[in-house]
């Protein structure tokens, strides 16, 4: 149960900080949005992928093909400055919606600011309520449940921090589905006439270590429900899931890889590809060189017309979706309060 609820922040203490989407800090709702973070230039690879390998350094040969891959996609990856628009405007959805004032606060995973700064920040503004949310559809124990370890390690240092109510996944979120399948229709829309009929659909993920897969991590099935739902939205009758961009491990990875689920095609009478990184909600190093430099390289090498679905990234269909996700856990947890008489001045909702 959460005893946080019935704190009251001090309103006479507007706290600092940048000014809140909204008529004012009286109500404020926090967002702490984490994503997965990226380098903002190429002297800070090295650093990123040592966290990202918990601490332990690439080798010289590793990092080299880490900065090549920033490299070919122009010397950076937008995802920093996506995940920062996505925030913007989803607060300011939801700030619209409530009409109430609503604050984002970024962190990232593994490049400053990191999520523990975003809590500490998240704290100092003293919100009435806050909502974790993650820029990743489905969950694993190898990314949703770090994100939120590192935000709770934060918040477990502030005995005075507001509860933050997370959401765990959005894979199967009526919205997120309609809006892949608008995407996927408009891929399929922009191949060659005459090859369409022809057309494999690829839905993808970013690969995770297979123990992680054995231990019953429910990924696997969330990629496959987004999938299915997709398909069946717009209505395709060829298509496949995948997983891409494998670490560079001892360990073996989740597959097929997209680039074995390419090479097979043609010798099923394919003759197209459209690859769906469902998986990811923003353009980012996986999509921009992963997909559109490796895996448009492979269909070439094998004859296949190659297109991929426009990222979400801000668009305003994804941001609704986002405000939707929120709006719905702030109203979940008003119910339980309310239910369990926490806050006795709220309505009885139900
Ligand atoms: C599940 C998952 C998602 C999707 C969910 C989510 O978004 O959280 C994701 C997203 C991303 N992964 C990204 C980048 C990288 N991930 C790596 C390595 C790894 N990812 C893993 C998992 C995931 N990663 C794992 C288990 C490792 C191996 C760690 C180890 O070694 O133990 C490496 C190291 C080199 C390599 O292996 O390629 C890089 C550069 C970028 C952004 C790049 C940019 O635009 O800059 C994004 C969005
Ligand atoms: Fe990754």
């Amino acid at each position: 149960m959460d005893q946080n609820l019935s704190q009251k922040p001090s309103h006479s203490d507007p706290g600092q900080g940048a000014p809140a989407a909204g008529p004012g800090r009286k109500d404020l709702v926090a967002l702490l949005v984490m994503a997965y973070g990226t380098p903002q230039s190429l002297d800070q690879v090295e650093p990123y992928y040592t966290h990202i390998r918990h601490g332990r350094p690439p080798t010289p040969e590793l990092l080299q093909e880490l900065i090549d891959r920033y490299k070919a996609i122009g010397g950076k990856s937008p995802l920093h400055e996506i995940t920062e628009e996505q925030a913007r405007q989803v607060a300011a959805v939801v700030a619209e919606r409530l009409g109430r004032p609503v604050e984002p606060f970024v962190g990232y995973l593994h490049i400053a600011p990191f999520i523990a700064e975003a809590v500490e920040r998240l704290v100092a503004a003293r919100p009435q309520e806050a909502v974790g949310l993650v820029l990743a559809p489905q969950y694993s124990a190898a990314s949703v449940a770090l994100y939120h370890r590192a935000a709770q390690e934060a918040l477990a240092r502030h005995p005075g921090a507001p509860a933050v109510h997370f959401i765990d996944h959005f894979h199967s979120h009526p919205g997120f589905i309609a809006a892949l399948a608008r995407r996927v229709e408009r891929a399929l829309a922009e191949l060659p006439a005459g090859l369409r009929e022809g057309a494999v659909v690829i839905f993808t993920a970013h690969s995770i270590p297979q123990p992680v897969v054995d231990r019953g991590d429910p990924y696997p099935r969330h990629v496959e429900e987004t999938a299915a739902k997709v398909a069946a939205a717009a209505g395709l009758s060829r298509w496949r899931v995948a997983y891409q961009s494998a670490g560079r491990t001892a360990d073996p990875w989740l597959g097929p890889d997209v680039t074995e689920v390419i090479r097979r095609l043609p010798g099923e009478g394919a003759r197209a590809v459209v690859v769906c990184p469902a998986g990811f909600v923003a353009d980012h190093l996986e999509v921009l060189y992963d997909l559109d430099i490796e895996a448009r390289q492979v269909a070439e090498e094998v004859g296949l017309a190659f297109a991929r679905t426009p990222s979400l990234n801000a668009d305003a269909d994804f941001i609704e979706v986002l405000a939707d996700l929120v709006l719905d856990r702030l109203g979940a947890t008003r119910h339980e309060a309310a239910a369990s008489g926490a806050r006795p001045e709220d309505p009885q909702v139900g």
